[in-house]
Protein backbone atom coordinates (compact mmCIF):
# COMPACT_ATOMS: atom_id res chain seq x y z
CA UNK A 1 0.00 0.00 0.00
CA UNK A 2 1.16 3.74 -0.82
CA UNK A 3 0.69 7.30 -0.05
CA UNK A 4 -3.12 7.02 -2.00
CA UNK A 5 -4.18 4.14 0.60
CA UNK A 6 -7.51 5.71 1.82
CA UNK A 7 -8.25 6.76 5.44
CA UNK A 8 -8.64 4.24 7.64
CA UNK A 9 -12.68 4.17 7.99
CA UNK A 10 -14.41 5.58 11.03
CA UNK A 11 -18.08 5.00 12.09
CA UNK A 12 -20.08 6.11 14.37
CA UNK A 13 -23.56 4.16 15.94
CA UNK A 14 -24.53 6.82 18.42
CA UNK A 15 -28.17 5.64 18.87
CA UNK A 16 -29.90 8.62 21.21
CA UNK A 17 -27.08 11.37 21.25
CA UNK A 18 -26.92 11.05 17.47
CA UNK A 19 -28.98 14.77 17.40
CA UNK A 20 -26.93 15.92 20.27
CA UNK A 21 -23.72 15.50 18.35
CA UNK A 22 -25.37 16.83 15.06
CA UNK A 23 -26.48 19.97 16.73
CA UNK A 24 -23.17 20.50 18.36
CA UNK A 25 -21.73 19.96 14.82
CA UNK A 26 -24.09 22.45 13.48
CA UNK A 27 -22.19 24.79 16.42
CA UNK A 28 -19.18 23.83 15.13
CA UNK A 29 -20.20 24.91 11.14
CA UNK A 30 -21.44 28.10 12.54
CA UNK A 31 -18.50 28.92 14.18
CA UNK A 32 -16.46 28.25 11.57
CA UNK A 33 -14.45 25.69 13.97
CA UNK A 34 -11.96 24.18 11.44
CA UNK A 35 -10.83 26.90 10.00
CA UNK A 36 -10.27 28.55 13.67
CA UNK A 37 -8.58 25.42 14.58
CA UNK A 38 -5.64 25.58 11.87
CA UNK A 39 -5.36 29.12 12.16
CA UNK A 40 -4.93 28.31 15.88
CA UNK A 41 -7.55 30.73 17.58
CA UNK A 42 -7.06 30.07 21.23
CA UNK A 43 -10.77 31.35 21.92
CA UNK A 44 -12.18 27.91 20.85
CA UNK A 45 -11.23 26.53 24.26
CA UNK A 46 -10.83 29.05 26.97
CA UNK A 47 -11.77 33.26 27.32
CA UNK A 48 -8.82 33.48 30.08
CA UNK A 49 -6.13 35.95 28.14
CA UNK A 50 -3.34 33.90 30.08
CA UNK A 51 -4.75 30.51 28.84
CA UNK A 52 -5.47 31.65 25.46
CA UNK A 53 -1.69 32.73 25.46
CA UNK A 54 -0.64 28.81 26.57
CA UNK A 55 -2.61 27.56 23.84
CA UNK A 56 -1.38 29.59 20.73
CA UNK A 57 1.86 28.22 21.94
CA UNK A 58 1.48 24.62 21.60
CA UNK A 59 0.15 24.04 18.59
CA UNK A 60 2.98 23.09 16.67
CA UNK A 61 1.43 19.77 16.33
CA UNK A 62 -1.08 20.88 13.73
CA UNK A 63 1.55 21.33 10.87
CA UNK A 64 4.71 19.39 12.62
CA UNK A 65 4.07 16.80 9.79
CA UNK A 66 5.14 19.23 7.08
CA UNK A 67 8.48 20.15 9.14
CA UNK A 68 8.88 16.73 9.45
CA UNK A 69 8.71 15.07 5.76
CA UNK A 70 11.36 17.07 4.55
CA UNK A 71 13.94 15.52 7.71
CA UNK A 72 13.05 12.15 6.57
CA UNK A 73 16.21 11.60 4.90
CA UNK A 74 18.05 12.97 7.83
CA UNK A 75 16.54 10.42 10.24
CA UNK A 76 17.02 7.54 7.74
CA UNK A 77 21.11 8.70 7.19
CA UNK A 78 21.47 9.00 11.14
CA UNK A 79 19.82 5.32 11.40
CA UNK A 80 22.33 3.76 8.30
CA UNK A 81 25.10 5.50 10.35
CA UNK A 82 23.96 3.43 13.67
CA UNK A 83 23.94 0.56 11.98
CA UNK A 84 27.31 0.91 10.25
CA UNK A 85 28.84 1.89 13.71
CA UNK A 86 27.97 -1.83 14.66
CA UNK A 87 25.08 -1.15 17.18
CA UNK A 88 22.77 -4.08 17.94
CA UNK A 89 19.93 -2.51 20.40
CA UNK A 90 17.95 0.21 21.37
CA UNK A 91 16.84 1.54 24.37
CA UNK A 92 14.64 4.80 25.01
CA UNK A 93 14.24 6.47 27.82
CA UNK A 94 11.81 8.78 28.65
CA UNK A 95 8.37 9.48 30.21
CA UNK A 96 4.86 9.93 29.01
CA UNK A 97 4.79 11.90 25.66
CA UNK A 98 8.39 11.22 25.27
CA UNK A 99 8.16 7.22 25.15
CA UNK A 100 4.51 6.22 24.31
CA UNK A 101 4.80 6.50 20.36
CA UNK A 102 7.62 4.13 20.45
CA UNK A 103 5.94 1.55 22.69
CA UNK A 104 2.58 1.32 20.21
CA UNK A 105 4.78 1.40 17.20
CA UNK A 106 7.13 -1.52 18.35
CA UNK A 107 4.35 -3.66 19.27
CA UNK A 108 2.62 -3.06 16.05
CA UNK A 109 4.90 -3.58 13.83
CA UNK A 110 7.11 -6.18 15.50
CA UNK A 111 10.32 -7.03 14.82
CA UNK A 112 11.01 -6.21 11.03
CA UNK A 113 13.99 -6.89 9.22
CA UNK A 114 15.62 -4.00 8.55
CA UNK A 115 15.42 -2.73 12.34
CA UNK A 116 16.81 -2.93 15.61
CA UNK A 117 15.75 -4.67 18.42
CA UNK A 118 14.55 -1.64 20.93
CA UNK A 119 13.56 -1.13 24.83
CA UNK A 120 11.89 1.09 26.46
CA UNK A 121 12.45 2.23 29.81
CA UNK A 122 9.70 4.13 31.41
CA UNK A 123 10.05 3.20 34.85
CA UNK A 124 12.50 3.61 38.48
CA UNK A 125 11.28 0.05 39.42
CA UNK A 126 14.65 -1.67 40.38
CA UNK A 127 14.04 -4.45 39.24
CA UNK A 128 12.58 -3.30 35.32
CA UNK A 129 15.78 -1.53 34.86
CA UNK A 130 17.83 -4.56 35.63
CA UNK A 131 15.87 -6.97 33.38
CA UNK A 132 16.52 -4.06 30.48
CA UNK A 133 20.15 -4.57 31.62
CA UNK A 134 20.51 -7.14 31.37
CA UNK A 135 18.49 -8.19 27.70
CA UNK A 136 21.09 -5.91 26.26
CA UNK A 137 24.76 -6.11 24.64
CA UNK A 138 25.52 -2.84 26.51
CA UNK A 139 28.20 -1.40 24.42
CA UNK A 140 26.19 -1.88 21.31
CA UNK A 141 23.40 -0.53 22.43
CA UNK A 142 22.11 3.42 21.58
CA UNK A 143 20.37 5.02 24.42
CA UNK A 144 17.80 7.34 23.53
CA UNK A 145 17.11 10.06 26.08
CA UNK A 146 14.06 11.56 25.67
CA UNK A 147 12.48 14.56 27.24
CA UNK A 148 11.51 17.72 26.00
CA UNK A 149 11.68 19.84 28.96
CA UNK A 150 14.87 18.45 29.74
CA UNK A 151 14.08 18.22 33.30
CA UNK A 152 11.96 15.44 33.95
CA UNK A 153 13.66 13.61 36.95
CA UNK A 154 13.42 9.79 35.30
CA UNK A 155 15.01 9.92 32.17
CA UNK A 156 17.45 11.91 33.70
CA UNK A 157 18.20 9.20 36.14
CA UNK A 158 18.06 6.86 33.60
CA UNK A 159 20.72 8.32 31.24
CA UNK A 160 23.03 8.80 34.19
CA UNK A 161 22.86 5.07 34.77
CA UNK A 162 23.52 3.95 31.73
CA UNK A 163 26.00 6.67 30.92
CA UNK A 164 28.06 5.43 34.30
CA UNK A 165 27.66 1.88 32.96
CA UNK A 166 29.16 3.21 29.86
CA UNK A 167 32.15 4.75 30.93
CA UNK A 168 33.27 2.31 32.40
CA UNK A 169 33.30 0.15 29.29
CA UNK A 170 34.55 3.06 26.74
CA UNK A 171 35.77 5.90 29.51
CA UNK A 172 35.06 9.34 27.87
CA UNK A 173 34.14 7.38 24.38
CA UNK A 174 30.68 6.88 26.49
CA UNK A 175 28.42 9.51 24.83
CA UNK A 176 29.03 7.53 21.02
CA UNK A 177 26.30 5.35 22.89
CA UNK A 178 23.54 8.20 23.62
CA UNK A 179 20.87 10.27 21.20
CA UNK A 180 19.35 12.75 22.93
CA UNK A 181 15.80 14.22 22.03
CA UNK A 182 14.81 17.72 23.75
CA UNK A 183 13.93 21.08 22.81
CA UNK A 184 16.21 23.76 21.70
CA UNK A 185 17.36 25.39 24.70
CA UNK A 186 16.99 23.45 27.39
CA UNK A 187 19.04 22.69 29.91
CA UNK A 188 19.31 18.81 28.69
CA UNK A 189 21.14 19.91 26.11
CA UNK A 190 24.08 21.40 27.47
CA UNK A 191 24.31 18.33 29.67
CA UNK A 192 24.18 15.96 26.69
CA UNK A 193 26.57 18.37 25.13
CA UNK A 194 29.24 18.17 27.73
CA UNK A 195 28.44 14.26 27.47
CA UNK A 196 29.37 14.65 24.03
CA UNK A 197 26.38 12.49 22.96
CA UNK A 198 26.31 11.04 19.19
CA UNK A 199 23.55 13.26 18.10
CA UNK A 200 21.43 15.93 19.74
CA UNK A 201 17.97 15.95 17.96
CA UNK A 202 15.89 19.80 18.76
CA UNK A 203 12.51 19.52 19.01
CA UNK A 204 10.07 21.94 18.64
CA UNK A 205 8.87 24.00 21.63
CA UNK A 206 5.48 24.62 20.36
CA UNK A 207 4.69 20.61 20.03
CA UNK A 208 3.58 19.32 23.57
CA UNK A 209 4.93 15.58 24.65
CA UNK A 210 1.58 14.39 24.40
CA UNK A 211 1.42 15.57 20.84
CA UNK A 212 4.36 14.24 19.64
CA UNK A 213 4.01 11.13 17.94
CA UNK A 214 4.95 12.82 14.71
CA UNK A 215 7.36 14.58 15.52
CA UNK A 216 11.22 13.62 16.28
CA UNK A 217 10.15 12.08 19.66
CA UNK A 218 7.83 9.24 17.80
CA UNK A 219 9.94 9.30 14.47
CA UNK A 220 13.54 8.65 15.99
CA UNK A 221 13.05 5.48 17.24
CA UNK A 222 10.18 4.63 14.40
CA UNK A 223 13.07 4.95 11.90
CA UNK A 224 15.66 2.62 14.32
CA UNK A 225 12.81 0.28 14.15
CA UNK A 226 12.85 0.31 10.89
CA UNK A 227 9.11 1.61 10.34
CA UNK A 228 9.13 3.33 6.81
CA UNK A 229 8.69 6.84 8.27
CA UNK A 230 8.06 8.54 5.29
CA UNK A 231 4.98 6.71 4.67
CA UNK A 232 3.93 6.79 8.22
CA UNK A 233 4.07 10.38 7.55
CA UNK A 234 2.01 10.80 4.78
CA UNK A 235 -0.79 8.61 5.90
CA UNK A 236 -0.87 11.01 8.59
CA UNK A 237 -1.02 13.82 5.88
CA UNK A 238 -4.30 12.32 4.04
CA UNK A 239 -5.54 12.89 7.63
CA UNK A 240 -4.34 16.39 8.24
CA UNK A 241 -6.24 17.61 4.91
CA UNK A 242 -9.29 15.41 5.77
CA UNK A 243 -9.24 17.58 9.28
CA UNK A 244 -9.40 20.37 7.49
CA UNK A 245 -5.66 21.51 6.63
CA UNK A 246 -6.16 22.72 3.45
CA UNK A 247 -9.74 24.49 3.87
CA UNK A 248 -12.73 23.03 5.29
CA UNK A 249 -13.04 19.18 4.71
CA UNK A 250 -16.88 17.69 3.72
CA UNK A 251 -16.11 15.07 6.15
CA UNK A 252 -13.91 16.12 9.09
CA UNK A 253 -13.29 13.00 11.13
CA UNK A 254 -11.43 14.31 14.34
CA UNK A 255 -13.94 16.89 14.20
CA UNK A 256 -16.88 14.39 14.16
CA UNK A 257 -14.70 11.71 16.97
CA UNK A 258 -13.73 15.06 19.10
CA UNK A 259 -17.75 16.46 18.93
CA UNK A 260 -19.41 12.76 19.98
CA UNK A 261 -16.35 12.29 22.66
CA UNK A 262 -17.17 15.39 24.10
CA UNK A 263 -20.86 15.45 23.78
CA UNK A 264 -20.95 12.35 25.07
CA UNK A 265 -19.05 12.78 28.09
CA UNK A 266 -21.05 16.20 28.88
CA UNK A 267 -23.93 14.00 28.83
CA UNK A 268 -22.39 11.56 31.27
CA UNK A 269 -20.79 9.17 28.94
CA UNK A 270 -16.89 9.99 30.31
CA UNK A 271 -15.68 6.36 29.94
CA UNK A 272 -14.18 6.30 26.79
CA UNK A 273 -13.48 2.43 26.64
CA UNK A 274 -10.88 1.50 24.09
CA UNK A 275 -11.28 -1.81 22.52
CA UNK A 276 -8.84 -3.66 20.47
CA UNK A 277 -7.06 -6.76 19.23
CA UNK A 278 -4.13 -8.20 21.14
CA UNK A 279 -1.55 -7.21 19.12
CA UNK A 280 -2.63 -3.13 19.29
CA UNK A 281 -3.07 -3.24 22.83
CA UNK A 282 -0.27 -0.51 23.40
CA UNK A 283 -2.05 1.70 21.47
CA UNK A 284 -4.51 2.00 24.75
CA UNK A 285 -1.34 3.21 26.91
CA UNK A 286 -0.67 6.24 23.69
CA UNK A 287 -4.30 7.09 23.92
CA UNK A 288 -4.32 7.60 27.59
CA UNK A 289 -1.82 10.29 27.98
CA UNK A 290 -2.77 12.08 25.36
CA UNK A 291 -7.24 12.22 25.96
CA UNK A 292 -6.36 11.89 30.17
CA UNK A 293 -3.64 14.39 30.08
CA UNK A 294 -5.97 16.51 27.80
CA UNK A 295 -9.22 16.67 28.99
CA UNK A 296 -9.30 15.82 32.94
CA UNK A 297 -9.05 18.95 34.79
CA UNK A 298 -11.32 21.79 36.20
CA UNK A 299 -13.76 19.08 37.49
CA UNK A 300 -14.11 17.23 34.14
CA UNK A 301 -12.70 14.86 31.58
CA UNK A 302 -12.65 11.99 29.60
CA UNK A 303 -11.01 8.68 30.84
CA UNK A 304 -9.47 6.54 28.55
CA UNK A 305 -10.13 3.22 30.10
CA UNK A 306 -6.99 0.60 28.38
CA UNK A 307 -7.59 -3.32 29.10
CA UNK A 308 -11.07 -2.91 31.01
CA UNK A 309 -12.39 -6.50 30.34
CA UNK A 310 -15.05 -6.45 28.16
CA UNK A 311 -18.27 -7.71 29.14
CA UNK A 312 -21.74 -8.42 28.56
CA UNK A 313 -24.34 -5.16 28.27
CA UNK A 314 -25.94 -6.28 31.95
CA UNK A 315 -21.73 -5.34 33.82
CA UNK A 316 -22.14 -1.71 32.16
CA UNK A 317 -23.38 2.04 33.88
CA UNK A 318 -24.58 4.43 31.37
CA UNK A 319 -21.16 6.00 31.58
CA UNK A 320 -19.79 4.17 28.86
CA UNK A 321 -18.52 4.88 25.02
CA UNK A 322 -16.97 1.97 23.57
CA UNK A 323 -14.59 2.62 20.96
CA UNK A 324 -12.89 -0.06 18.92
CA UNK A 325 -9.49 0.30 17.10
CA UNK A 326 -8.58 -2.74 15.04
CA UNK A 327 -7.59 -3.84 11.76
CA UNK A 328 -9.97 -3.93 9.13
CA UNK A 329 -8.87 -7.32 7.91
CA UNK A 330 -8.33 -9.16 11.25
CA UNK A 331 -12.00 -10.56 12.22
CA UNK A 332 -11.32 -10.19 15.97
CA UNK A 333 -14.53 -12.20 16.29
CA UNK A 334 -14.61 -11.78 19.86
CA UNK A 335 -14.65 -8.61 20.31
CA UNK A 336 -16.59 -7.66 17.43
CA UNK A 337 -19.29 -9.76 18.63
CA UNK A 338 -19.66 -8.22 22.35
CA UNK A 339 -19.18 -4.64 20.65
CA UNK A 340 -22.37 -5.17 18.39
CA UNK A 341 -24.17 -6.36 21.17
CA UNK A 342 -23.25 -3.75 23.10
CA UNK A 343 -24.43 -1.21 20.84
CA UNK A 344 -28.03 -3.34 20.24
CA UNK A 345 -28.44 -2.66 24.03
CA UNK A 346 -28.10 1.37 23.51
CA UNK A 347 -24.46 2.14 24.59
CA UNK A 348 -22.39 4.35 22.00
CA UNK A 349 -20.24 3.01 19.81
CA UNK A 350 -17.22 4.11 17.18
CA UNK A 351 -15.30 1.82 15.12
CA UNK A 352 -12.45 2.59 13.06
CA UNK A 353 -10.17 0.09 11.00
CA UNK A 354 -6.90 0.55 10.00
CA UNK A 355 -5.83 -1.17 6.73
CA UNK A 356 -2.21 -1.66 8.14
CA UNK A 357 0.21 -0.55 10.98
CA UNK A 358 1.28 2.15 8.98
CA UNK A 359 -2.27 3.62 9.34
CA UNK A 360 -1.29 4.37 12.82
CA UNK A 361 0.46 7.85 11.52
CA UNK A 362 -3.04 8.83 10.36
CA UNK A 363 -4.83 8.20 14.12
CA UNK A 364 -2.14 9.90 15.72
CA UNK A 365 -3.39 12.79 14.07
CA UNK A 366 -6.89 12.23 14.05
CA UNK A 367 -6.73 11.38 17.95
CA UNK A 368 -4.85 14.89 18.14
CA UNK A 369 -7.33 16.76 16.78
CA UNK A 370 -10.28 14.89 17.95
CA UNK A 371 -8.73 15.42 21.64
CA UNK A 372 -8.91 19.16 20.89
CA UNK A 373 -11.69 19.19 19.91
CA UNK A 374 -13.23 17.54 22.84
CA UNK A 375 -11.73 19.64 24.79
CA UNK A 376 -13.44 22.48 23.01
CA UNK A 377 -16.50 20.70 23.92
CA UNK A 378 -15.84 20.67 27.60
CA UNK A 379 -14.49 24.15 27.48
CA UNK A 380 -10.71 23.56 28.70
CA UNK A 381 -7.12 24.00 27.66
CA UNK A 382 -6.27 20.38 26.25
CA UNK A 383 -2.40 21.54 26.43
CA UNK A 384 -1.17 21.94 29.85
CA UNK A 385 -1.83 19.53 32.77
CA UNK A 386 -2.12 21.80 36.05
CA UNK A 387 -2.34 19.05 38.55
CA UNK A 388 0.73 16.78 37.43
CA UNK A 389 3.31 18.80 39.09
CA UNK A 390 0.91 18.25 42.87
CA UNK A 391 2.42 14.66 42.47
CA UNK A 392 5.95 16.38 41.56
CA UNK A 393 6.07 18.69 44.48
CA UNK A 394 5.08 16.21 46.80
CA UNK A 395 7.85 13.54 45.85
CA UNK A 396 10.58 16.13 45.39
CA UNK A 397 9.47 17.24 49.22
CA UNK A 398 10.20 13.48 49.72
CA UNK A 399 13.41 13.02 48.07
CA UNK A 400 14.84 16.01 50.20
CA UNK A 401 14.14 14.32 53.33
CA UNK A 402 16.21 11.25 52.09
CA UNK A 403 18.82 13.03 50.75
CA UNK A 404 19.04 14.55 53.96
CA UNK A 405 17.77 11.81 56.37
CA UNK A 406 19.08 8.49 53.79
CA UNK A 407 15.84 7.32 53.89
CA UNK A 408 11.96 8.25 53.19
CA UNK A 409 9.98 9.11 56.52
CA UNK A 410 8.38 6.77 58.49
CA UNK A 411 4.53 6.13 57.54
CA UNK A 412 1.82 6.22 60.22
CA UNK A 413 0.68 2.67 61.53
CA UNK A 414 -1.57 0.47 58.97
CA UNK A 415 -5.35 0.59 59.15
CA UNK A 416 -5.13 -3.65 59.06
CA UNK A 417 -1.96 -6.06 58.35
CA UNK A 418 -2.50 -9.29 57.15
CA UNK A 419 -0.36 -12.58 55.47
CA UNK A 420 2.47 -9.87 55.10
CA UNK A 421 0.47 -7.43 53.89
CA UNK A 422 -0.22 -3.69 54.84
CA UNK A 423 -3.64 -1.90 54.02
CA UNK A 424 -3.21 2.43 54.51
CA UNK A 425 -6.45 3.43 53.97
CA UNK A 426 -8.97 6.21 55.72
CA UNK A 427 -12.31 4.22 56.08
CA UNK A 428 -11.85 1.93 59.20
CA UNK A 429 -11.71 -1.74 59.22
CA UNK A 430 -9.66 -4.15 61.91
CA UNK A 431 -8.88 -6.98 59.25
CA UNK A 432 -8.07 -7.12 54.86
CA UNK A 433 -11.75 -7.80 54.47
CA UNK A 434 -12.94 -5.32 56.43
CA UNK A 435 -10.92 -3.01 55.20
CA UNK A 436 -11.66 -3.88 51.33
CA UNK A 437 -14.79 -3.70 52.14
CA UNK A 438 -15.26 -0.35 53.18
CA UNK A 439 -12.96 0.77 50.91
CA UNK A 440 -15.55 -0.28 48.05
CA UNK A 441 -18.32 0.45 49.89
CA UNK A 442 -17.57 3.91 49.40
CA UNK A 443 -18.59 3.21 45.39
CA UNK A 444 -20.84 4.90 43.54
CA UNK A 445 -22.80 4.42 39.71
CA UNK A 446 -20.23 6.33 37.79
CA UNK A 447 -16.97 5.96 39.23
CA UNK A 448 -14.11 3.73 38.55
CA UNK A 449 -11.39 1.94 40.28
CA UNK A 450 -8.03 2.46 38.92
CA UNK A 451 -4.74 0.31 40.16
CA UNK A 452 -1.66 2.03 40.62
CA UNK A 453 1.27 -0.64 40.65
CA UNK A 454 4.55 0.78 41.58
CA UNK A 455 5.88 -2.71 40.93
CA UNK A 456 7.94 -4.66 38.36
CA UNK A 457 5.64 -5.25 35.24
CA UNK A 458 5.40 -8.74 34.62
CA UNK A 459 3.18 -11.25 32.51
CA UNK A 460 1.90 -13.05 35.76
CA UNK A 461 1.53 -9.60 37.61
CA UNK A 462 -0.67 -8.31 34.53
CA UNK A 463 -2.69 -11.56 34.50
CA UNK A 464 -3.37 -10.84 38.54
CA UNK A 465 -4.10 -7.52 38.17
CA UNK A 466 -6.88 -8.46 34.96
CA UNK A 467 -8.29 -10.83 37.33
CA UNK A 468 -8.37 -8.17 40.25
CA UNK A 469 -10.02 -5.59 37.46
CA UNK A 470 -12.56 -8.39 36.00
CA UNK A 471 -13.88 -9.38 39.81
CA UNK A 472 -14.49 -5.44 40.40
CA UNK A 473 -16.08 -5.27 36.96
CA UNK A 474 -18.52 -8.15 37.84
CA UNK A 475 -19.31 -7.89 41.88
CA UNK A 476 -19.35 -3.86 41.43
CA UNK A 477 -20.16 -2.88 38.26
CA UNK A 478 -16.80 -0.51 37.87
CA UNK A 479 -15.12 0.87 35.51
CA UNK A 480 -11.49 -0.23 36.11
CA UNK A 481 -8.48 1.30 35.30
CA UNK A 482 -4.90 0.39 35.81
CA UNK A 483 -1.51 1.63 35.12
CA UNK A 484 2.31 1.22 36.36
CA UNK A 485 3.77 4.05 38.36
CA UNK A 486 5.46 6.34 37.43
CA UNK A 487 4.02 5.61 34.37
CA UNK A 488 0.72 6.73 34.75
CA UNK A 489 1.69 9.79 36.68
CA UNK A 490 2.82 11.12 33.35
CA UNK A 491 -0.59 9.83 31.55
CA UNK A 492 -3.82 9.53 33.47
CA UNK A 493 -2.36 10.43 36.59
CA UNK A 494 -3.69 14.41 35.81
CA UNK A 495 -7.05 12.66 35.61
CA UNK A 496 -7.10 11.21 38.73
CA UNK A 497 -6.21 14.95 40.46
CA UNK A 498 -7.84 17.23 38.13
CA UNK A 499 -10.95 15.15 36.53
CA UNK A 500 -14.17 14.61 38.08
CA UNK A 501 -14.04 13.22 41.96
CA UNK A 502 -15.27 9.63 40.33
CA UNK A 503 -12.35 7.61 40.81
CA UNK A 504 -11.33 4.99 44.45
CA UNK A 505 -7.72 4.95 43.88
CA UNK A 506 -5.77 1.23 45.01
CA UNK A 507 -2.16 1.77 45.66
CA UNK A 508 0.57 -1.10 45.53
CA UNK A 509 4.02 -0.55 47.11
CA UNK A 510 6.92 -2.86 47.60
CA UNK A 511 9.80 -2.93 49.63
CA UNK A 512 12.38 -3.49 46.79
CA UNK A 513 14.49 -6.30 48.49
CA UNK A 514 16.57 -6.27 45.44
CA UNK A 515 17.23 -2.56 44.76
CA UNK A 516 19.64 -0.85 42.48
CA UNK A 517 22.01 2.23 43.69
CA UNK A 518 21.73 5.16 41.06
CA UNK A 519 25.57 6.26 40.96
CA UNK A 520 26.24 9.92 42.48
CA UNK A 521 23.14 10.00 44.00
CA UNK A 522 22.34 9.93 47.97
CA UNK A 523 19.43 7.15 47.01
CA UNK A 524 18.27 3.96 44.95
CA UNK A 525 15.93 3.85 42.24
CA UNK A 526 13.20 1.50 44.88
CA UNK A 527 13.53 5.11 47.04
CA UNK A 528 13.13 6.93 44.12
CA UNK A 529 10.01 4.92 43.09
CA UNK A 530 8.66 4.56 46.31
CA UNK A 531 9.00 8.49 46.95
CA UNK A 532 6.91 8.71 43.82
CA UNK A 533 3.89 6.11 45.21
CA UNK A 534 4.16 8.29 48.29
CA UNK A 535 4.34 11.88 46.31
CA UNK A 536 1.17 10.68 44.47
CA UNK A 537 -0.80 9.21 47.39
CA UNK A 538 -0.29 12.06 49.04
CA UNK A 539 -1.64 14.82 46.32
CA UNK A 540 -4.57 12.06 45.67
CA UNK A 541 -5.60 12.59 49.54
CA UNK A 542 -5.07 16.43 49.10
CA UNK A 543 -7.28 16.21 46.67
CA UNK A 544 -9.71 14.25 48.74
CA UNK A 545 -9.84 11.11 46.00
CA UNK A 546 -10.13 8.25 48.30
CA UNK A 547 -7.66 5.62 48.38
CA UNK A 548 -6.62 2.70 49.75
CA UNK A 549 -2.50 1.71 49.45
CA UNK A 550 -1.59 -1.98 50.00
CA UNK A 551 1.86 -2.64 50.96
CA UNK A 552 2.81 -5.82 49.16
CA UNK A 553 6.26 -6.08 51.81
CA UNK A 554 9.29 -7.90 51.45
CA UNK A 555 7.85 -11.30 49.54
CA UNK A 556 7.44 -11.65 45.71
CA UNK A 557 5.08 -9.03 44.25
CA UNK A 558 3.02 -11.62 42.19
CA UNK A 559 2.53 -13.98 45.68
CA UNK A 560 1.58 -10.71 47.32
CA UNK A 561 -0.72 -9.29 44.62
CA UNK A 562 -2.19 -13.01 45.21
CA UNK A 563 -2.64 -13.07 48.31
CA UNK A 564 -4.62 -9.20 47.74
CA UNK A 565 -6.79 -11.06 45.55
CA UNK A 566 -7.51 -13.68 48.08
CA UNK A 567 -8.91 -10.95 50.65
CA UNK A 568 -10.96 -9.14 47.74
CA UNK A 569 -12.33 -12.20 46.87
CA UNK A 570 -14.10 -12.57 50.48
CA UNK A 571 -14.91 -8.94 50.76
CA UNK A 572 -16.55 -8.45 47.84
CA UNK A 573 -18.26 -12.04 47.95
O1 LIG B 1 9.29 15.09 27.72
P1 LIG B 1 9.34 15.56 29.13
O2 LIG B 1 9.49 17.03 29.25
O3 LIG B 1 10.41 14.82 29.89
O4 LIG B 1 7.98 15.22 29.80
C1 LIG B 1 7.49 13.92 29.93
C2 LIG B 1 6.08 13.96 30.46
O5 LIG B 1 6.14 14.61 31.70
C3 LIG B 1 5.07 15.30 32.27
O6 LIG B 1 4.63 14.61 33.38
C4 LIG B 1 3.93 15.70 31.39
O7 LIG B 1 2.77 15.75 32.12
C5 LIG B 1 3.80 14.82 30.17
O8 LIG B 1 2.89 15.41 29.28
C6 LIG B 1 5.13 14.64 29.51
O9 LIG B 1 5.01 13.91 28.32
Amino acid sequence: MNSSTPLPSQTLQLGTYQPAVEAQLVRFHDQNFTTGLWQKQADLWVSDAEGQQSIRSFMGWLRVVDAMLPAVPEIEQFVQEVQAAGFRHVVVMGMGGSSMTPIVLRQAFGQLSGGLPLSVLDTTNPGSVREIEQAIPLAETLFVVASKSGTTAEPLAFGDYFYARLQKLKGDKAGENFVAITDPGSQFVTQATAQKYRRIFLNFADVGGRFSALSYFGLVPAALLGIDIKTLLERAQTMMRACGAEGPAEQNPGLELGAALGVLAQQGRDKLTLVVPENLSDFGLWLEQLVAESTGKQGTGILPLAGDPLSTPAVYGSDRVFVYVGYESQPDEQNRQKIAALQAAGHPVITILLHDALDLGAEFFRWEVATAVASAVLGINPFDQPNVQAAKTATNRLMEVVEQQGQLPQTSAPTASENGLDYYTSVSGNSAEAVLKAFFGQAKPGDYLCVQAYLMETPALNAELDELRQLVQQRLHLATAAGYGPRFLHSTGQYHKGGPDTGLFLQLTTDHPADLPLPGRPYTFGTFQNAQAAGDLQALQDYGRRTLRVHLGTGSEQAGAEQLLVALRQALA
